[in-house]
């Protein structure tokens, strides 16, 4: 068992943005969360990560309800990258790594010696081992980036979830990223606005319309050229032009979004 929600809701200034949503997480698997802007993708994976609290339906974790679970305990399993990483003037590279390890340390105590190794391992995994000293505010969009990825790396998560990680990212770090994240051994959530990204990296993929979760299953059953022109108000044409087994989807102009 893994991260679950059943039938979540979460309304803002009056205005339901999340309506009834109930979502499984495969473990160990990669599931690609998508939808338009405003769908409300950041809103649900703010609610898996118990950062928002629904305000009907239940999230849990193994079953637990988050909300009775002590925000340690849920951070020692589940790591979040969010969009905007808070600016942390006058740390390094590897200072900000190392806030990955603050849920696994008694209070006050100091950092054991396998924290380190940690959090070398999560510089190393994600090319960033020769940044280590470099002042975080000095770093470009997409090195912040790979850092907030590296941190919830040194977390050790069990499942991590991440809220359009590819931005600022180049086409290189953008493959780079989400092969990583398809080989590592935990349960993760990826908000993605590459249908293509989203058809060659994740084994399951959910889609949000306006709050609702309309279609969840494989790429070839969620990402069909009828649910792409509802959706997102676009024409596209799916095929298999590599023969890879993966849906490749192109857009070939603007519809009517029903
Ligand atoms: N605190 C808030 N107050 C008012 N409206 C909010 C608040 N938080 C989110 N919303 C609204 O809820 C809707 C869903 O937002 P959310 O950020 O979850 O969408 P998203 O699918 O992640 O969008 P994007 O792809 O643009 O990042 C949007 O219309 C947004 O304006």
């Amino acid at each position: 068992m893994t991260l679950e929600a059943d039938r979540v809701s979460r309304t803002a200034d009056g205005r339901l943005i999340l309506d009834g949503v109930s979502l499984g997480l495969r473990p160990g698997a990669v599931t690609g969360l998508l939808g338009p802007n405003g769908s409300g993708k950041s809103t649900l994976l703010r609610l898996l990560a118990g950062v928002l609290a629904p305000a009907s339906g239940v999230v849990t974790l193994d079953g637990d309800p988050l909300h009775g679970l002590h925000r340690r305990d849920v951070a020692r399993r589940v790591a979040v990258v969010e969009q905007q990483a808070d600016t942390l003037v006058e740390l390094t590279v590897a200072d900000v790594v190392r806030l990955g390890r603050i849920p696994h340390r008694r209070a006050w105590a100091p950092a054991a010696p396998g924290e380190e190794k940690a959090v070398q391992a999560a510089l190393e995994r994600t090319g960033l081992a020769d940044r280590a000293g470099q002042p975080w505010r000095t770093l470009s969009g997409g090195e912040r980036q790979r850092v907030q990825i590296a941190r919830a790396l040194a977390q050790e998560p069990r499942e991590l979830l991440l809220d359009e990680p590819t931005n600022h990212l180049d086409i290189q770090h953008q493959l780079d990223l989400l092969e990583l994240v398809a080989e590592l051994p935990v349960t993760c959530l990826v908000a993605l606005h590459d249908l293509n990204l989203a058809a060659m990296y994740c084994d399951h993929v959910v889609l949000l319309d306006r709050g609702r979760l309309v279609a969840q299953g494989t790429p070839w059953e969620v990402l069909t050229e009828g649910r792409i022109a509802d959706v997102y108000g676009v024409r596209a044409v799916v095929g298999d032009p590599d023969a890879n087994g993966r849906p490749h989807i192109r857009v070939v102009g603007i519809g009517a979004r029903r």
